[in-house]
């Protein structure tokens, strides 16, 4: 039996914080969380570790379909599991986003993935997070909020995120990935990254993230308390 429950959807460009949004937003709710990129991210890595051809759609559907994967939460963290090894460090990779871009441009193995996110759609709610999460995953969700912030600010903060993890990162590297990353995001057939027409554009840019929640909360409350 499934019952109706409810969705927020959060998606938008790489380092928008949209990760940073939808983790405050699942903890203050109590609602479930979907990091859809994570299951990108996952499919780029059984592809690498099976020395699959990243463009290789025939063989990415099995594989996408038969995904091994784990996410099991340790706290504030969630440890990656990928066939019974530990992938979450490797996950996170600039390298591994740039792959998961790929496999992500194919349309079979984004329908091969379609039923395992709207699984994670469960009593008391989700917020979701990805690119395509209010346009086609759940396009009747009750909220949909679409983060943006200039390719600069991103990989910005970026930089400042790798750096905290005591990596060495070059920000002109980072900025041309993220280019990168956006363009084949954007132009790509099937379920580009774009605002969904009732989504709320919000431009983070010039904001804090303690502004972000603020406005994000503002909106969720009256499209929540109206529906
Ligand atoms: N409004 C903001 N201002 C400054 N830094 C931010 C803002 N939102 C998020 N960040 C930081 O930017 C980095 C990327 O955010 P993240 O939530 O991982 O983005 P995304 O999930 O969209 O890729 C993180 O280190 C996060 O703390
Ligand atoms: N719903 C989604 C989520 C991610 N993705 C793809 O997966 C890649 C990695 O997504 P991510 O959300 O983990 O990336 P970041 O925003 O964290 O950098 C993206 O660049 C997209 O190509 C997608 O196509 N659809």
């Amino acid at each position: 039996m499934s019952t109706h429950a409810p969705v927020i959807t959060v998606d938008g460009p790489s380092g928008a914080g949209k990760g940073t949004l939808c983790m405050l937003l699942a903890e203050k709710l109590g609602w479930k969380l979907l990091d859809s990129g994570a299951i990108y991210r996952v499919l780029a890595l059984a592809a690498l570790h099976h020395g699959v051809d990243l463009e290789s759609e025939d063989a990415l559907v099995p594989l996408a379909a038969h995904l091994d994967v784990q996410f099991v939460a340790e706290g504030e963290l969630v440890k990656v599991i990928l066939e019974g090894e530990d992938v979450s460090g490797e996950l996170r990779k600039e390298e591994t986003g740039m792959a998961a871009s790929k496999v992500a441009a194919l349309p079979r193995v984004r329908e091969a993935l379609l039923r395992r996110q709207r699984a994670f759609s469960e009593a008391p709610g989700l917020v979701a997070d990805g690119r395509d999460m209010g346009t086609v995953v759940f396009p009747q969700a009750e909220v949909k909020i679409f983060l943006d912030a200039s390719a600069e600010e991103r990989a910005n903060r970026r930089m400042n995120q790798l750096q905290q993890k005591g990596l060495d990162v070059n920000f002109d590297h980072l900025l041309k990935e993220i280019q990168e990353r956006d363009y084949r995001d954007r132009n790509r057939a099937v379920a580009p990254l774009r605002p969904a027409a009732d989504a709320l554009v919000l431009d983070s840019t010039e904001m804090s993230i303690d502004q972000v929640i603020e406005q994000a909360l503002a909106h969720i409350e009256t499209k929540l308390s109206v529906e």
